[in-house]
């Protein structure tokens, strides 16, 4: 069974002129894969995460997470599916800042009512996956911008989420916070087998994804699967932009 199963997904915001934001989008993701999702500004990826997440209904289609349909689900209901199945990663990484970085991991647990004993541990491994230990009894602003991003992985991570949705994680990070965080959650992925589905712009991020889904204009136009060779890969996603639009222009300047 698929973790993510998308049926004839379609969004439309209505206004005086109506936008349709998606369309008949089938998508579907395997325990353990780490997917990338890619397309112009405007093309749609923001919504699809949205409704991925419960955020936002879609007008149309199914979204299953796990084999449950989360739109089907009273507000009680949700909030627990969202806890304990879903980890989520923001661009502006959403932490508490008066909160130390420990407080900050096991808000989730704390918030699931768990034992000391056990949140303690679950606390330990997270920290020790992001290589966090050392900053745990730190502030938030006392920390660089790719330890915030670590913490927040660490604190999407400390449920063991059926599956990881990160937008634009290394969005506001410089290029070295930005590989060690994309090489955190690769490592995540393939050391735990977390599902994790990655909306990003940087193609460089992209390239540590299993598997890239573009977008255009609400629709799906391509996929790419990546091979042995994060370089070759990164390379295949140029070409794939240049071919189906985006922010090639800008690549010049990126290496791998
Ligand atoms: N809440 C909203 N109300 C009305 N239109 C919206 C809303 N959110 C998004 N849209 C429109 O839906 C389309 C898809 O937007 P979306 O934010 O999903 O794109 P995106 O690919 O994430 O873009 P970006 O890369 O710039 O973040 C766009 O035309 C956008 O203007």
């Amino acid at each position: 069974m698929n973790v993510l199963e998308v049926t004839a997904l379609s969004k439309v915001y209505p206004g005086k002129i109506s936008t349709h934001a998606l369309t008949d989008i089938h998508l579907g993701m395997e325990s353990g894969e780490f997917v990338g999702i890619m397309g112009p500004s405007g093309s749609g990826k923001t919504t699809l995460l949205n409704m991925v997440s419960t955020i936002d209904r879609p007008s149309s289609g199914e979204v299953k997470i796990n084999g449950s349909n989360p739109f089907l689900m009273n507000k009680k209901e949700l909030s627990l599916f969202r806890r304990r199945q879903l980890g989520f990663v923001f661009q502006d990484f959403n932490l508490l800042e008066t909160l130390t970085v420990g407080e900050n991991i096991v808000l989730p647990l704390t918030l699931d009512k768990r034992r000391l004993s056990e949140m303690k541990t679950l606390l330990e491994q997270a920290a020790d996956r992001l290589g966090i230990t050392d900053i745990l009894d730190k502030r938030i602003y006392e920390i660089s911008g790719g330890q915030r991003q670590r913490t927040a992985i660490a604190r999407a991570i400390i449920t063991s989420p059926s599956l990881i949705l990160a937008d634009e994680p290394t969005g506001s990070l410089d290029s070295n916070s930005s590989r060690l965080v994309m090489e955190s959650l690769e490592n995540i992925n393939r050391s735990t087998g977390a599902t994790l589905m990655l909306v990003t712009h940087d193609p460089l991020a992209a390239s540590y994804c299993g598997r890239i889904i573009f977008i255009k204009d609400g629709k799906l136009a391509a996929e790419i699967r990546r091979g042995e060779s994060r370089q070759a890969f990164f390379q295949k996603i140029i070409d794939t932009l240049s071919f189906w639009g985006g922010n090639s222009h800008e690549l010049s300047s990126v290496r791998v």
